[in-house]
């Protein structure tokens, strides 16, 4: 493609260093150890490097032209100097890839906790009434039913322009952060559907306020299509206030909730591993039985729900595919073990969502409940303190341990953990640092009818090396699974 053809109108208000006029872009990139011949490459400032850095590099490995934010003089390629960098790596990139999520179906998730789920609901809803699904998301991206590990929950814009126009799926489902959002990962998409699960305390490292963090959140309301659909849990105070800012704007809502206000309002009627609920969707009521426990999982279902038939699937159809969808790795995932203790795996990592699973594993009828959990090494520590009080209140015994330490050291993460435990644990609790035998120990002193959760790590592997040879809490439940009892009795 032409680079006057990328650069469009914008070609007069550029300033623009050297001749551009018969240059042919081959590629994208803005990381300089992607650069290939004929490539753009974008300069950006990162958290970690600073994208100007690598400009020399670029321009060896073949760069036809430089896209920065600095002044940058005597280039043996043309510079672009841009504003804002990230900006225009997605307006670029929207270009190139010829405005794919204008000619796709695209539908975006945010909030704190419940995207990842809610993405893999509304893609069982789609994929059971014949319309094809793509998900870009925390677990994997899957387009054209080729699956591969994500590395972020939302990836590059140029990536995910990429990846739009590669898709020949109907649906486009997108998992967004609002790091993606702040960094303008989603720059030049534009979306049919946008989900807002809910707000809780998290991310505040990076935020620094909850109100900034929702009005991050916020900002992918702005990138609806004209005829898009905001679908909202009205039920959370973040939802609702987004509710009424968007309605105040005239965009078209429909909501999710208890209250009668809501688009979609529910009721439960049993709360137990297959929960059961009704509600009332346009003066007729539906009643559901879900596959997975939860409350949280009607707030999701009915989000998924919602989507789904804003995208063409009928009511009737949609019934009878909501029972039927299983869930999803490390979400609740229950692990029943020998001794008839049962070990769930699940991702929680906000105390909202703590709180969810322990009252869920109640509501499945656990006898006691051992939990265990630890916090990620440089990430909000605001929210370390109500998530121990949740546990402590909600399971009979707690057990405090490790989880991803990041950049944090060990010997940090040990004293910060003994000193909140001082502080705030109430005494149904221990500190076992070590993950691996933290779950040998939830496991040893676990009887007939009790439940072990597990919440942080989810899916994920291990960052660093724990006592056991194992690399995430599904493999070490499975090594003390496997012969059980001799283990139990070697203990
Ligand atoms: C802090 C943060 O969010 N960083 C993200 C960001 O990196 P960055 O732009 O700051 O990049 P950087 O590493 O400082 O480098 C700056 C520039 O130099 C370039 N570079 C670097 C080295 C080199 O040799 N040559 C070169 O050109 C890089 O390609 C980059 O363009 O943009 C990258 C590409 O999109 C992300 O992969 C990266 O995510 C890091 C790995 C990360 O851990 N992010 C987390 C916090 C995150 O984004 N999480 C959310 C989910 C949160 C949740 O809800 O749980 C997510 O969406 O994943
Ligand atoms: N709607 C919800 N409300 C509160 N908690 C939820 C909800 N849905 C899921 N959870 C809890 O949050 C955990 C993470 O769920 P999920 O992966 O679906 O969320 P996410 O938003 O994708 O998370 P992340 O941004 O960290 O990837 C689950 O394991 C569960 O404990």
């Amino acid at each position: 493609m032409k680079l006057r053809n990328l650069l469009q109108d914008n070609v007069h208000s550029l300033d623009i260093q050297g001749e551009i006029e018969n240059i042919e872009v081959k590629g994208i990139a803005n990381n300089s150890k992607d650069v290939e011949a004929g490539f753009i490459f974008v300069a950006i400032k990162g958290s970690l490097a600073d994208g100007h850095q690598f400009i020399n590099d670029a321009v060896s490995s073949g760069a036809a032209v430089i896209v920065g934010e600095e002044t940058i003089a005597n280039l043996s390629v043309p510079y672009l100097k841009v504003d804002d960098s990230r900006e225009w790596l997605g307006r670029l990139a929207s270009h190139f890839y010829d405005h794919p999520s204008e000619r796709k179906v695209i539908v975006g998730i945010t909030g704190t906790n419940g995207k990842t789920t809610t993405s893999y609901f509304l893609k069982h809803l789609l994929q059971e009434n014949g319309i094809s699904c793509s998900l870009i998301g925390t677990i994997q991206t899957i387009i054209n039913g080729k699956a591969t590990p994500s590395t972020n929950t939302t990836p590059s814009s140029l990536d995910l322009h990429k990846l739009i126009s590669q898709s020949q799926d109907e649906v486009i489902i997108v998992e967004v952060s609002s790091h993606g959002l702040d960094q303008k990962r989603l720059e030049g998409i534009q979306f049919d559907l946008c989900l807002f699960t809910n707000l809780d305390h998290d991310h505040l490292d990076y935020h620094g306020t909850l109100e900034e963090y929702f009005q991050t959140k916020s900002t992918l309301f702005t990138m609806l299509k004209q005829n898009g659909l905001a679908v909202i849990n009205d039920d959370d105070y973040w939802g609702s206030k987004l509710i009424s800012n968007l309605k105040r704007m005239g965009q078209e809502v429909q909501s999710i909730g208890k209250s009668s206000t809501s688009t979609i309002q529910f009721t439960e009627l049993s709360m137990d591993a297959t929960p059961i609920f009704q509600f009332l969707d346009n003066k007729t009521q539906y009643k559901v039985q879900l596959s997975i426990p939860g409350l949280h999982n009607i707030y999701n279902c009915l989000l998924a729900f919602i989507a789904a038939k804003n995208l063409g699937v009928s009511e009737e159809k949609l019934l009878s595919s909501l029972t039927t969808f299983k869930g999803i790795e490390g979400r609740f995932e229950r692990i029943q073990l020998i001794n008839d203790v049962t070990v769930v795996v699940d991702y929680a990592h906000t105390a909202s969502a703590v709180g969810h699973c322990l009252r869920t594993a109640r509501q499945c009828k656990a006898k006691r409940i051992i939990h265990l959990f630890g916090y990620r090494g440089d990430r909000d520590e605001a929210k370390r303190e109500e998530m121990l009080r949740i546990s402590s209140e909600l399971s009979d015994f707690y057990i405090l341990t490790m989880d991803d330490l990041n950049t944090e050291s060990s010997e940090e993460m040990i004293r910060k953990l003994q000193m909140l435990k001082k502080d705030t644990g109430k005494d149904n609790g221990c500190f076992i640092p070590d993950r691996t035998l933290a779950i040998k120990e939830a496991i040893a002193m676990s009887q007939k009818g009790d439940w072990v959760v597990i919440t942080g790590k989810g899916h994920e592997s291990y960052q660093q090396s724990f006592y056991l040879p194992t690399n995430s809490d599904r493999e070490t439940i499975d090594y003390f699974d496997e012969n059980l009892k001799e283990k139990i009795s070697n203990w």
